[in-house]
């Protein structure tokens, strides 16, 4: 199937994308100043604590017309869909009422409690830029500038610390949110979910300490490590508690291996000892939970209990530098390997890793480091005329050197690595299979075409993004607002990217690491994968673990590019019904879709339905609704009640992809298109404490679909 340019204009468009991003970067550029300048400001002036109660009342103001005018619709935030950091465009965005929530700015650093509030629509650009010159930064900063807060807490967000924090979710300590009803609430938690470490020269040995019950007390309070001993050494009950840990962090340190203090009341004492610098040390003590039911479902629930309009996170003092060590792999399992046992036993603060391909890779081990060392070099990665980050990774992986390097990256540089290159999304070089027919040309248009492509190298977006030569003289610019890429999107190259291209990251534990990656090898062959291990705790909310710890270590193995595999099977294709099916919300999907609904793409008969360039006839009369549709009895899954794709029967990668991820009770991050039929996602995600949830807020269900209703293929184009 191949997609047809109208006219000459088109196929530049289309297929030399590049084009029009030129004109795009100084666009972007100017609004970049712009809002740097005016963050500043406001932050300094201190005026957004004023502001913020008065945009909340806006907030419940515009919830209180949606009574008066009768509930008509349902309701989600006026945030347009372009500006949203993902690929897809929520389509529910035109029917439902729009609650317009211009919350943008941070509202207080706190440096004797360590957090930071924030409104929802402040960047992690944003945030870390202010935080620098304050010597903090997030304890979890995802890396592309322009994720917001609301979209981290609602969605989720993950990054090379999590192997020690977790997921974004787990920094956050407080919510703030406008209800269905109007009203506004508060909700936290009692307790820090990070364990803390001790790590001491010349081997390390750690000191986990689980949850300590301190004396109730009426607020949160966090304090550096003098403040704390302070305060603490005049309690009888912690001079206890000190001596045990004295004793055991000797005797751990003396036989050189980890001693575990389970100490199980319940508020957490949170600690991080570098070799020879202390460079986290919180202690918290409690107060009751406020609201914790809804506390631990906001996360994932993409706004359908509420509106957020304000979040407490969890700050950690910040150095000027990563020291960042690269650790090459000639094998999977070696990788693996390497790469768990790291993760696991946290002597670094950032771990990362990329595969180049199914036997060779980079782990990158990280840590805060005040000055540059000796034993490495400095790497400004976000200097304008530096490689992109991902192709100097590779660079060392190519030099096959048995020792690792050691580098030295500015913390901020480093926490948005990926951000000038959006990951490798920027290069895409080629089109598989090729994209479109390419339009008569005449002499003119065809030397045009043949000028462009050489430039383009086959690429897309910025293919020559990397070239020093643009480096050094437009570098600056990039990368493009990823807004203003989305804005200026054609249908077209949406319908490409549907067709040959996967975004998608899949949340596995650690112990399936190696056959996951086997399996989305011979599904998708996209490289580079991106690995990045994660703490989930075994925590209420939509991420149930299955584990009697307190935590599982889990990776996210992202896959974002063209797939090379021989088994491949698009989403959308001549042979496969399924998005079809899933776009006029026919049937559910696989086998059933072929035994209960009979129906061809078959041009020329009944309706039509439009899907960019391609337009599909389906034959009349076939099509049932969901609850219609019944399915054949020995389809069905026992467990799910669905029906499970069978490979080789024209089953869609990522349809099989997803079942695999359900069957090895992973997650699928939301922000990636999910084909689960909404059984599916409810094994895959825990809606108990969800459900009950919802059902306790007054007027939620009226005002809110279920995540499912938010994320789902067919509310998304
Ligand atoms: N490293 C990482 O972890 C990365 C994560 N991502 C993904 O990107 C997405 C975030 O993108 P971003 O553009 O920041 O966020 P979005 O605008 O895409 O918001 C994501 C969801 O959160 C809801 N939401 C956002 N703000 C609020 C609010 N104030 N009140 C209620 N609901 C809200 C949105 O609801 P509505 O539709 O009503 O607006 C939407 O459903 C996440 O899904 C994340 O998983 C992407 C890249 C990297
Ligand atoms: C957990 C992690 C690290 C996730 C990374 C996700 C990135 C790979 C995603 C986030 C936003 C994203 C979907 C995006 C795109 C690629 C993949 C991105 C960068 C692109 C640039 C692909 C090309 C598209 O035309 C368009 C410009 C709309 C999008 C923009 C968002």
């Amino acid at each position: 199937m191949k997609v047809k340019a109208e006219n000459f204009a088109e196929h530049i468009l289309v297929h030399y994308r590049w084009v029009v991003v030129m004109f795009l970067l100084p666009v972007a550029a100017v609004w970049k100043v712009y809002s740097i300048i005016r963050n500043y400001v406001i932050f300094k002036l201190n005026s957004a604590a004023k502001q913020h109660d008065k945009k909340v009342r806006d907030v419940q103001k515009q919830i209180k017309d949606w009574h008066a005018a009768g509930r008509e619709s349902k309701l989600c935030t006026a945030r347009p869909a372009w500006q949203a950091m993902s690929f897809r465009q929520a389509i529910y965005k035109k029917s439902f009422t729009n609650i317009k929530i211009n919350l943008v700015d941070i509202l207080d650093v706190d440096k004797e409690k360590m957090t930071v509030r924030c409104e929802p629509l402040v960047t992690m650009g944003q945030l870390s830029r202010t935080l620098k010159p304050l010597g903090l930064a997030l304890a979890v900063v995802p890396e592309l500038d322009e994720l917001t807060v609301g979209g981290m807490v609602m969605g989720t967000g993950v990054e090379s610390s999590s192997h020690i924090y977790g997921l974004f979710q787990h920094i956050c300590l407080e919510y703030e949110l406008v209800l269905a009803d109007g009203s506004v609430v508060k909700c936290s938690k009692h307790h820090l979910e990070f364990a803390g470490y001790l790590y001491f020269p010349p081997t390390y040995s750690k000191v986990i300490v689980g949850s300590l019950k301190w004396p109730q007390r009426t607020d949160y309070r966090y304090t550096s490590f003098r403040l704390w001993l302070r305060q603490w050494t005049q309690n009888k009950f912690l001079h206890l508690v000190y001596g045990l840990l004295a004793f055991t962090t000797i005797i751990s340190t003396a036989m050189q291996f980890s001693v575990l203090v389970p100490i199980l009341l319940s508020t957490p004492i949170c600690s991080t000892f570098d070799s020879d610098r202390v460079y986290a040390f919180d202690v918290k003590s409690s107060h009751d939970d406020e609201n914790a039911d809804l506390f631990y479902s906001v996360p994932w629930s993409h706004g359908t209990l509420g509106f957020l309009t304000s979040v407490v996170m969890k700050v950690v003092p910040a150095k000027k530098y990563v020291r960042l060590e690269y650790h090459t792999h000639f094998s999977l399992s070696a990788l693996v390997k390497h790469f768990t046992r790291e993760s696991i036993n946290q002597k670094h603060q950032f771990i990362e890793g990329f595969l180049f391909s199914i036997d060779s890779g980079v782990v990158m081990l990280g840590d805060m480091a005040d000055e540059v060392g000796q034993d490495g070099k400095l790497n400004s990665i976000g200097d304008s005329s530096a490689e992109w980050f991902f192709k100097q990774v590779e660079k060392h992986m190519k030099k096959k050197l048995d020792k690792p390097v050691v580098e030295y990256i500015p913390l901020r540089e480093y926490y948005h690595r990926h951000t000038k290159s959006l990951v490798w999304e920027l290069e895409r070089v080629g089109w598989f299979p090729p994209p479109m027919d390419t339009p008569n040309l005449n002499r003119i248009t065809s030397a045009l075409d043949n000028l462009l492509d050489t430039i383009s190298d086959g690429g897309n977006i910025v293919p020559f993004g990397n070239h020093p030569l643009f480096r050094h003289t437009l570098g600056w610019l990039m990368p493009p607002e990823v807004s203003l890429l989305k804005l200026t999107q054609f249908e077209a190259i949406t319908t490409l990217y549907e067709r040959c291209h996967v975004i998608q990251d899949m949340l596995l534990s650690v112990d399936k690491m190696e056959e996951a990656i086997q399996f989305f090898h011979r599904e998708f062959q996209v490289y580079p994968v991106w690995l990045c291990p994660f703490k989930l705790y075994n925590r209420p909310g939509l991420l149930k673990v299955d584990t009697s710890k307190d935590w599982e270590m889990f990776v996210d193995i992202g896959v974002y590019g063209i797939p090379k595999a021989e088994a491949y099977q698009t989403n959308l294709g001549g042979r496969d019904l399924f998005a079809l099916f899933t776009r006029v919300g026919a049937a559910p999907r696989g086998r059933a879709a072929r035994s209960v609904v009979i129906c061809l793409p078959v041009q020329g008969v009944g309706p039509r339905i439009s899907s960019g360039k391609i337009n599909f006839k389906l034959s009349l009369g076939l099509l049932a609704k969901p609850g219609q549709c019944r399915l054949r009895h020995r389809d069905i899954l026992p467990e799910t009640g669905t029906v499970q794709p069978k490979p080789g029967r024209m089953v869609p990668s990522m349809r099989r992809v997803e079942d695999y991820v359900i069957k090895n009770k992973g997650f699928q991050m939301l922000h990636a298109d999910t084909y689960m039929s909404q059984d599916e996602f409810r094994i895959m995600f825990d809606h108990t404490l969800y459900d009950k949830v919802r059902k306790s807020l007054p007027y939620c269900d009226e005002a809110f679909p279920e995540v499912y209703g938010k994320i789902n293929r067919s509310v998304r184009k």
